[in-house]
This record gives structure tokens, C-alpha cells and sequence, in this order.
């Protein structure tokens, strides 16, 4: 399948330019740290020295994952439809963080083991009710990771938006984004699996050993695209092609917890200049996303212990990325405010 060219951000008189704006404004050198480096970013990826977030977006996706059939959670896979009806009700913590930060919300069906019915409010890209059981067979066909990708593409380039938020919503996803990063990253099971929603130590135990077998059912799948048929699921698929679609649009893309982060690993897999475009909301509290986000050499913005999923993450970020903007456009330089430059 196509996998669209993500243009490079790197433009040195712009770099120069934003630089000379950022250390302008009344303050030590340097002394807005992060929020310096998310100006510069956020500059580079919008094209302008004068960076905004006016428009934020945050998908989230839900899909229902076969490989619930061995036990691998918490709770029982109806909760991604009863959540996703949460969210269209606008009663689940993202719906309530979204609001708060001035974020366009879209839930998307892309395989939920439920019968919607035509629903205002939901968007249907549904490409099975769930994936099969990856301990027996992919989770997907190739020609379903296609179609699931080929739609998070399109759905991100018809948003209008300047920063694209990533959430998801479906029981068992855990599992399949630990057998994604242990397939793409190397490490082994016991480092990517984690307890979820909250499994206990012998939930842990036999969450790795079905990973543990998955793994070696599908050693033959190595490519990121076979990984991801492999292992699934629809959500994560729809993410990696929304991923895609919105950098080549050139739009900000804010990464949320671990099953978000096990989407860009495939998506980045394909096209390593994606993540220029990542802001990585926050560091979930589900064992092995700090290794994920090591992997990619990422630092997120935040650690707040959260690991519930739905693009939370990526909308308590917002006021982060509009700090960042807003003191690049607002500040006083030391000239307009006749503040004292540095010595020498
Ligand atoms: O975002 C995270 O880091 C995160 C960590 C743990 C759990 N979740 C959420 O919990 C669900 C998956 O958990 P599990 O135990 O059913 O695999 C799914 O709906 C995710 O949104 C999300
Ligand atoms: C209730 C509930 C809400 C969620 N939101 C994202 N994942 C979830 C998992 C559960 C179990």
C-alpha cells in the first residue's frame, strides 16, 4: 500500500529565526525550558514564527481485540461498547477533559464488537466487530490493516485542525500494543506486558505467556506492516494512518499512553520523520511505555501516574502546547519592555 512521504520539518532560518524570537523575550536565556523546545517545535511544524494552537482535535478510536478470549483483562470486552456510549453521552473523562481545554472530540467505531446503528455523533469506520484471537491466527487480514490504515489517513486529512490529538478505547488493547512493542523493539515479553485496566500478578503472568506464544506463532512477522496485521488491533491501526496522514498535512501530533505509543512504533517504523511531529503527552503508568518511549527517544511532557487511555493524556497537555505559543506571541522583548540584556 502507499504510505504517504512526511515533508521535513528542518528549516534552518526558520530555526534561527524562532531562536532569536525565543531568546528576545524578558527572561534568562533558556529559562522556559521545555516550553521553549515545544515553541521551536511547534513553529517548525506549522511553518511560522508565530506557532498557534487555535484548533485542537482529539480522535479517540475504540476496537475490540479476540485475543480477550484468553484472559487477558481485567474486564470484559462489552466495556468498549458501553464506553463508546459513554463517550457519545459525553460522560467519560475525556469527553469532561476535551471540554475543559477547548478540544474538538470524534469517536470513531473502527471495530467494536457492537451494532451502533446509524448514531449522530459517531464515526463509522468500522472494519470487522473485533479482531481474531492472534494466540490462534493475525488478528487481522492484510487487506483489513490496509483498509483501517488507508482510513485513519483519511479521516485525519478531512479535520480541520492545527494540533491532532490521539486517544483510544478497547478492552485487551494492552496485550496487543505489548506484542507490537516486544515485535518491533526487541525486548522481551516480561518488559512490554503490564497489568492493563489492573490485572493482578497471575492476571501479569498469563497476559506474557499468551504474549509469550503469540510471539512465536507469528516469528515470521517482521515488517511493521505484518506486525501490525499480526497483533492488530483496528484502533491501533486506524491511529498509525491517522499518525501519517495529519504529519504530511503538517499538523502538531499529541501522543497519549501506551497503546497510542505502540501505534507510532508501527507508524514511525514506516516513516522515521513522523516523529517530528510527536509531542508526547505524558508517561502512563502501564509498565513498559517508558521503555517505549525510550526506544524512540522520547521525553514526555508529564508523568501523572494515569493509565486510562482515551487521548486523557493528550487533552491535559492542551495548556502545556498553548503556553508555549502564547508566550512566543504575548512576552515583552528586553527592548519594547527597556529590560537590561545579559552581561557582556
Ligand atoms: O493509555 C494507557 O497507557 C493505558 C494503560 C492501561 C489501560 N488503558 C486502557 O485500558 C484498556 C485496555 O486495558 P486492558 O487491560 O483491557 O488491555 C483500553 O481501553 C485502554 O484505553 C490505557
Ligand atoms: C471503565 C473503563 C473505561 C476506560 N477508558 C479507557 N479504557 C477503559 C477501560 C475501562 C474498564
Amino acid at each position: 500500500m502507499h504510505i504517504p512521504a512526511i515533508p521535513f520539518i528542518h528549516d534552518a532560518g526558520l530555526a534561527a529565526a524562532l531562536e532569536r524570537r525565543i531568546n528576545d523575550k524578558t527572561k534568562p536565556q533558556g529559562s522556559l525550558g521545555v516550553l521553549e523546545r515545544l515553541a521551536r517545535q511547534i513553529g517548525l511544524i506549522q511553518r511560522s514564527e508565530h506557532p498557534a494552537v487555535a484548533r485542537p482535535a482529539i480522535v479517540v478510536c475504540a476496537g475490540d481485540h479476540g485475543v480477550t478470549a484468553e484472559g487477558v483483562s481485567a474486564y470484559p470486552q462489552s466495556v468498549t461498547w458501553q464506553m463508546v456510549e459513554n463517550f457519545l453521552a459525553g460522560g467519560a473523562a475525556i469527553n469532561v477533559f476535551a471540554q475543559q481545554n477547548g478540544c474538538a472530540l470524534h469517536i470513531v467505531d473502527t471495530g467494536v464488537n457492537h451494532d451502533f446503528g446509524a448514531r449522530a455523533g459517531l464515526v463509522d469506520c468500522k472494519v470487522a466487530p473485533g479482531t481474531r484471537n492472534f494466540c490462534e491466527q493475525p488478528a487481522m487480514t492484510q487487506e483489513q490493516c490496509e483498509r483501517a490504515l488507508q482510513s485513519g489517513m483519511q479521516f485525519a486529512a478531512s479535520l480541520d485542525c492545527d494540533v491532532l490529538g490521539f486517544g483510544e478505547m478497547g478492552i485487551g488493547n494492552t496485550t496487543a500494543a505489548a506484542a507490537i512493542m516486544a515485535a518491533i523493539t526487541g525486548a522481551p515479553a516480561r518488559d512490554c506486558v503490564g497489568a492493563g485496566t489492573g490485572l493482578d500478578e497471575t492476571g501479569i503472568a498469563r497476559k506474557r505467556e499468551v504474549v509469550e506464544r503469540a510471539l512465536q506463532l507469528h516469528a515470521n512477522a517482521r515488517e511493521p506492516l505484518a506486525v501490525l496485521a499480526a497483533f492488530g488491533g483496528f484502533e491501533i491501526a486506524f491511529i498509525a494512518g491517522a499518525m501519517l496522514g495529519g504529519a504530511q498535512l503538517r499538523k502538531v501530533l499529541l501522543v497519549d499512553g501506551f497503546i497510542v505509543t505502540s501505534a507510532l512504533l508501527v507508524a514511525a517504523s514506516l516513516q522515521p520523520a513522523l516523529l517530528d511531529y510527536c509531542v508526547f503527552s505524558h508517561c502512563s503508568d502501564e509498565a513498559g511505555h517508558r521503555r517505549m518511549l525510550d526506544h524512540l527517544k522520547a521525553r514526555p511532557l508529564m508523568q501523572l501516574d494515569l493509565r486510562l487511555g482515551e487521548g486523557t493524556g493528550s487533552a491535559l497537555a492542551l495548556p502545556l502546547l498553548r503556553s508555549a505559543t502564547a508566550f512566543l506571541e504575548r512576552m515583552a522583548t528586553f527592548s519594547s519592555a527597556s529590560v537590561s540584556g545579559k552581561n557582556d
